[in-house]
């Protein structure tokens, strides 16, 4: 900073002695100048005073002279012509001499003025020098002055640039110290880390040998892990396998615990044009009781308890939720049946099949069976393929076949086992419910997205038929060779309305008595089954005998009766309810091939009344059948049928039911409180 101060004062310096050069540069040219135009002015007075003096000597020699013109005048005129013309020349003589005279005499006039001028210019030269030289002077004295205030100031910053350098390298000489200290004290730092980076390297090169070493003893480690592993990996599989006996078998007695047959209850809501109109609500719930409901009937108040009751304003998602764990038995190789009852016009279509932004059973049943099997991806290989029946006026058609209108049987397999097949039905593999659409053409897959979003009515008697989505999951399980075969039955009935209310004639007589038959035919099924009746009336209608292998045996079937809440439909909803309640008390055998037999072979035999245990988390309940009497089967006056129970103390229970399952198992809870 101070350095270049000093820099640009020398500067300044340099500048100002420039300009002091200049000044005196241009004063001594006007010196000259003065000198030459003095020198001039001499040399002119010089010759002007010559030139005087030549021309008063001229003047004084004529003055001098004799006045010869007047004696030759005198001559001429006294003596002769001669003399005349002596004169005569005489006289032009001094004609001539006067001339000249008074050309010098001018002559002489102007020198005077040029001399007068050359003083003044000579005096004004003068006076201009004298400015001059004042502003030089002046101009000096300015420049000594500022030479003298620079050289004033560059001694001054020189000093404080000396201080500071002074103070600065004092500091550096400070910091010099300290680095040299830290120098000193870094050494033995440095010698460490020498030390160390020689050990590092060292151990670098012994790393090759040590990585050697480690890899094999690794190798070793692993081989001897993956051999435990393995080991372990069996047993896991062992227990694996037992354990999904165990819950196969725990989940199908947790739901036989539930019933193999279960019975829901829906209403629907008020479309707003009844709302609007006078007709009543005649349905009420208990706030405490899920499973109970209350209609009002001619005055009097009827009770109906059932697995579940469903109020309208419960939504789809809700009702699904109490489906799903029958739609995932049928992964486990279950047959399940699940059933849409009631009249027209009570919500089966709804609750099956839904509306696009609201779908139903069917299609979040498909969407559930997707996800779970992909879950059980890579162990479990599951092809899932659905079908769709239609049973109007007892015959079957098949709606994804080339022809609709084709009627279709059913049969006995040829093998011997007892399994009953439908011959022509289409099937169709699906991965996705968005497969659907991809699978056949328009016609196909415009007849599986009714069955799934009930976009508009099938056809104009879909009301009055029996519609059936059949999906069948077949699993293969690779790591232990297991294979299941399950079939999901989603049955959206014809509207149960009796004959005398619709009254109807002619070929609608026919579709209402058809209605009536199969829908009889299954409360017959279900009334053989459940006073376990040694002959099963299954071939009594299409419906029952397509539905057989989800009817009988460990199949699982859930009845969902629709009830209109007015009261212009009570009486079909007393039908419908009793009919439920009915049902609800049925419960199934345990092999639904036994059944089959018992049913299709010419010697029917008797259904099994074997004794079935169910374990909770620390007690065995052996459940022993109560053959009823015939009167009680004829009637169905009971509520309930309770079986006699026996219950265990496991002394070293190895199933162990989760307590949400157990309290889930609502007989067990009404039953035995002592053990939830
Ligand atoms: N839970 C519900 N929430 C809202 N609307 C419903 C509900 N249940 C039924 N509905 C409506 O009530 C009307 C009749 O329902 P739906 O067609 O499902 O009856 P259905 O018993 O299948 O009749 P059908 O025997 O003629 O096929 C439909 O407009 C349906 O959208």
């Amino acid at each position: 900073m101070l350095e270049q101060q000093v820099q640009e004062r020398t500067v300044l310096v340099a500048q100002l002695q420039e300009q002091l050069e200049e000044a005196s540069r241009r004063r001594h040219e006007i010196q000259q100048q003065l000198e030459e135009a003095l020198q001039c002015r001499a040399e002119s007075d010089e010759r002007l005073t010559a030139q005087l003096r030549d021309a008063e000597e001229a003047l004084s020699r004529q003055a001098a002279a004799p006045p010869q013109v007047k004696y030759v005048t005198k001559t001429v005129e006294v003596e002769s012509a001669q003399c005349k013309q002596a004169l005569v020349d005489a006289q032009a003589r001094n004609q001539v001499l006067q001339e000249q005279l008074g050309v010098q005499r001018e002559l002489l006039r102007e020198l005077e003025q040029q001399l007068h001028e050359s003083q003044r210019t000579s005096s004004h030269l003068r006076q201009q020098i004298l400015v001059y030289e004042g502003e030089m002077e002046r101009a000096q004295g300015q420049l000594e002055a500022e030479l003298q205030s620079l050289e004033e100031e560059k001694n001054r910053v020189i000093e404080e640039a000396f201080i500071r350098a002074e103070s600065e390298m004092k500091a550096v000489h400070e910091n010099l110290a300290g680095v040299r200290m830290n120098l000193l004290t870094l050494q033995p730092a440095l010698r460490t880390l020498t030390c160390d980076y020689n050990c590092l390297k060292r151990q670098v090169q012994d790393f090759p040998y040590m990585l050697e070493k480690a890899i094999a003893e690794a190798k070793q480690e692993i081989c001897q892990v993956i051999g435990e592993v393995s080991s372990a990996n069996q047993e896991l599989l062992r227990k694996y396998k037992r354990e999904m006996n165990l819950r196969k078998k725990c989940h199908n007695e947790l739901v036989r615990l539930k019933g193999n047959i279960r019975v829901f209850c829906r209403v629907r809501p008020m479309c707003q044009e009844e709302a609007e109109s006078d007709s009543k609500n005649m349905v009420t719930f208990d706030p405490d009781d899920d499973a109970v409901l209350y209609l009002s009937n001619k005055g009097k108040l009827m009770t109906f308890e059932l697995d579940k009751v469903f109020p309208p304003q419960a939504t789809q998602e809700e009702v699904f939720q109490e489906v799903q764990s029958l739609v995932t038995s049928c992964i486990d190789g279950y047959n399940v049946c699940i059933f849409a009852y009631g009249q027209t016009g009570s919500g089966k279509t709804y609750t099956m099949e839904g509306i696009p932004e609201d779908p139903g059973i069917n299609q979040r049943a498909l969407r559930l069976l997707f996800s779970e099997v992909s879950e059980k991806k890579p162990d479990w290989d599951y092809n899932i393929t659905v079908s769709m029946v239609e049973i109007y006026n007892e015959t079957l058609r098949n709606l994804l076949g080339d022809n609709p209108s084709e009627k279709l049987d059913i049969k006995m397999c040829p093998d011997g086992s007892g399994q009953l097949y439908v011959p022509g039905l289409t099937e169709f593999t699906v991965e996705s419910v968005e497969d659907i659409n991809k699978v056949r053409p328009a016609i196909v897959s415009s007849v599986i997205c009714i069955f799934l979003f009930s976009c508009t009515n099938l056809n104009e008697h879909s009301s009055r038929s029996h519609a059936l989505l059949i999906i069948t999951v077949v699993g293969f399980n690779s790591s232990t060779g297991h294979r299941t075969s399950g079939k999901l039955n989603l049955v959206d009935l014809a509207g149960s309305e009796r004959i005398a209310k619709s009254g109807a004639e002619g070929s609608r007589l026919r579709e209402a008595q058809c209605i009536n038959k199969s829908l009889s035919a299954l409360g017959d099924v279900i009334n053989a089954l459940r006073s376990r009746h040694s002959h099963v009336p299954f071939r009594n209608s299409r419906l029952t005998y397509l539905l057989q292998d989800s009817l009988s045996g460990d199949s699982k079937t859930l009845m969902v009766v629709q009830v209109s809440p007015l009261d212009s439909n009570i009486s079909e909803s007393v039908c419908s309810l009793k009919f439920a309640q009915r049902v609800r008390t049925v419960e199934l055998g345990p092999s639904s091939s036994s059944r089959r037999h018992a049913e299709n072979s010419s010697t029917s035999s008797s259904p099994t009344h074997d004794s079935v245990e169910v374990h909770t988390h620390a007690h065995k309940i052996t459940e022993t059948p109560v053959k009823r009497s015939q009167s009680q089967l004829a009637t169905g006056e009971e509520k309930h049928i309770q079986p006699r129970y026996q219950i265990t103390k496991l002394s070293n229970p190895d199933l162990h039911l989760s307590p949400s399952d157990v309290q889930d198992a609502k007989f067990t809870r009404q039953t035995f409180p002592a053990l939830v």
